[in-house]
């Protein structure tokens, strides 16, 4: 059997050259191109890469699709930024592009996915939540992506419920002091040295609490996930929204 030839963009960051040396220790992969941002997006077809695994920068992300699914070639994103508004216009690439695959996955860590699932499914039994999300000094974005999802997704889930807005009786904080709201649902960044990926979801009710946490103590955590993104992003058309999708998590 052919090996699936798989690029990387952001190939000499953090998670970019976690993945290089993930794709290059697999069996049925081979890696034809390792970009940076210097190098020009038409490395990727001059070396007839069929997947390209982004992880680069909110703002780089988008540049980087629009030319992949213009050439046909499936994408596996684990960069973060993604709005409703992004999502969007990435549908609106995906219909010209009708054979080709993208799966953004917010966190490829299988403990983070299940963080995510426990959370929805808890989120009806409690009254209160908050997400803490923890990470290196040296995220750009916050909060972080799997937090923006959690919470959405927790959100969703109270709202399926007819859950009222949380209790909050704050009525004086310093800017900032609640965190950020993400769909009804408190969001807090910490960014410490030392840390790598890390989040708590807690949850309170009357004389209980409940506390999800998951940890990445290193970025090897996140490579079997992007290797199944890679090996299922070819048969799956169109825009998949979390690695949940390519897991029989039920
Ligand atoms: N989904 C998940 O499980 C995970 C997602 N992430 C996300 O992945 C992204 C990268 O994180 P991290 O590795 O820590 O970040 P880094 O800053 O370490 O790496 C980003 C790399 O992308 C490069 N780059 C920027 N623009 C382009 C471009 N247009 N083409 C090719 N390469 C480019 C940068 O190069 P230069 O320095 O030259 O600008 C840099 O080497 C973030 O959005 C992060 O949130 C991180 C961990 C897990
Ligand atoms: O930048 C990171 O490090 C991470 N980014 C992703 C996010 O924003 O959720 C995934 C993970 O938390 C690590």
């Amino acid at each position: 059997m052919s090996k699936l030839r798989v690029a990387v963009l952001g190939a000499k960051g953090r998670m970019g050259s976690e993945a290089v040396r993930a794709v290059e220790g697999a069996d049925d992969m081979e890696l034809v191109a390792a970009l940076g941002s210097e190098d020009p997006r038409n490395t990727l077809t001059d070396a007839g890469a069929q997947v390209a695994v982004d992880l680069t920068r909110p703002d780089a992300v988008m540049g980087n699709l629009e030319f992949c699914l213009a050439n046909g070639i499936h994408a596996v994103v684990g960069t973060t930024g993604w709005t409703e508004e992004r999502l969007e216009t990435l549908r609106g690439l995906l219909a010209a592009s009708p054979g080709t695959g993208v799966l953004i996955a917010p966190n490829f860590g299988i403990g983070a996915v299940l963080t995510m699932r426990f959370a929805q499914q808890a989120a009806r039994f409690f009254e209160s939540v908050e997400v803490v999300e923890l990470h290196h000094p040296n995220k750009a974005d916050a909060p972080s992506g799997t937090a923006a999802r959690t919470a959405q997704l927790i959100g969703e889930a109270r709202r399926a419920a007819d859950l009222p807005a949380q209790p909050d009786a704050t009525t004086t904080a310093l800017d900032g002091a609640r965190g950020a709201d993400v769909d009804g649902v408190p969001v807090h960044a910490v960014r410490l040295r030392g840390l790598v990926a890390h989040q708590e979801v807690l949850f309170g009710d009357e004389g209980e609490t409940l506390t999800i946490r998951h940890d990445s103590l290193h970025r090897s955590s996140f490579m079997p996930g992007v290797l199944l993104g890679v090996r299922r992003v070819p048969e799956t058309p169109g825009l998949t929204f979390g690695l949940e999708n390519f897991l029989d998590l039920d």
